[in-house]
């Protein structure tokens, strides 16, 4: 299956969506959901706000939106300035976690609804309605009720229903939560094509660090509401900034060398049996855990000082000499696979 419109607005020279949050500050009384953020996303951008729960993704989603008002700061949309904006004129369209569709109107009319509170005529919206169908490939649904179609396709019309604005972005909060773990991948796959053929910006909230590296041009993790590193996926993945990018962005082991700390690649560090030599690459540790992960084994080891570091070894050496856990064996890395972090382990 393939969404989309037939030409590629990137190409055409008509992308839309260039974002930039300036310094913007949500505060509740004296705590700040968003803290000073600075952020700019270029125009025709597939960003995904990536980060632990309360980090504050959801809050800059919705100042980006209009449904809050910024405590400081600007927000602009293609050099306009939306701080104080309402919603409905700011060029963005909203689709949301639980994509609540309208149960008793059609699915066409479910997508021309917001033409409807515009006073657009009824022949005028269905016919777009139906234009914006085709391009979710769901035209042959449009008589249909929502209780009459699958999960991804209700997820599909709430897409058409946003998309029917014309939004220069496009917003989603959580989109792929409700689907199952098979359906996400697939919904994913044409979230990303939809937004390059569209040549708009979406910007995806996120609580999934596989969802961002999949989909995501540019990944933007928050934390406490502050923005600790923005990137490509490839950047963000292979050169996390701190230990917190490290530990959330998963498949490394933060190694603390006292003055400062490492990240190096969970398949790229060396386990053997027994204390072999001290190396300034290398740590005497014990064998705490050891799971089966498919294309080979996740041995989970501690050090001396308590540092917890996983290795993950291939199946082929693992079952020529297998680890058991309690054992006492070396861990190491070569110095090229090291990279640095700012501010320490912790
Ligand atoms: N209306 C509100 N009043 C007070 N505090 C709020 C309000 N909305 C959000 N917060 C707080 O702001 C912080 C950021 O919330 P936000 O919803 O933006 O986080 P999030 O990263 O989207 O989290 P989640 O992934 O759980 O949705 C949280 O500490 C939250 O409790």
């Amino acid at each position: 299956m393939r969404l989309g419109v037939a030409n590629n607005a990137t190409e055409t020279g008509k992308a839309k969506g260039l974002i930039e949050f300036a310094s913007v500050t949500k505060a509740y009384g004296s705590s700040k959901a968003v803290d000073a953020i600075n952020l700019k996303i270029p125009a025709s951008t597939y960003c995904c706000l990536l980060g632990p729960s309360g980090c504050g993704k959801t809050t800059s989603l919705r100042m980006l939106a209009g449904h809050e008002i910024a405590t400081s700061g600007d927000i602009l949309l293609d050099n306009i300035d939306v701080t104080d904006l309402a919603p409905a004129k700011r060029g963005t369209a909203m689709m949301f976690q639980s994509y609540a569709l309208f149960p008793h109107l059609t699915v066409a009319e479910n997508v021309a609804f917001s033409l409807k509170m515009k006073g657009v005529s009824k022949p005028e919206r269905l016919e777009k309605a139906r234009t914006m169908l085709k391009v979710v490939e769901l035209e042959k649904f449009a008589d249909r009720l929502p209780s009459q179609l699958s999960g991804g396709q209700q997820q599909r019309v709430a897409l058409a229903r946003a998309l029917i604005t014309q939004p220069s972005a496009l917003l989603l909060d959580e989109p792929l939560s409700a689907l199952d773990p098979f359906l996400r991948i697939r919904v994913r796959g044409e979230l990303k094509r939809l937004q390059k053929n569209l040549g708009i910006s979406f910007v995806h909230v996120t609580h999934s660090q596989d969802e961002a590296l999949a989909l995501a041009d540019l990944v933007v993790l928050m934390n406490n509401g502050r923005i600790e590193q923005q990137g490509t996926a490839g950047d963000v993945f292979n050169r996390p900034r701190t230990a917190f990018v490290t530990r959330f962005v998963g498949g490394h082991n933060v190694i603390d060398l006292g003055d400062r700390a490492i990240a190096v690649r969970q398949d790229r560090v060396s386990l053997a049996h027994g204390e072999t030599e001290a190396t300034a690459s290398s740590r005497f540790v014990n064998v705490a855990g050891i799971e089966f992960a498919g294309t080979g084994y996740s041995v989970q080891v501690k050090d001396d000082r308590g540092g917890e570091m996983t290795a993950m070894v291939t199946e082929q050496t693992f079952l020529s000499q297998p680890f058991e856990e309690g054992e006492r064996a070396t861990l190491s890395w070569a110095p090229s696979d090291a990279h640095q972090l700012e501010g320490g382990a912790h």
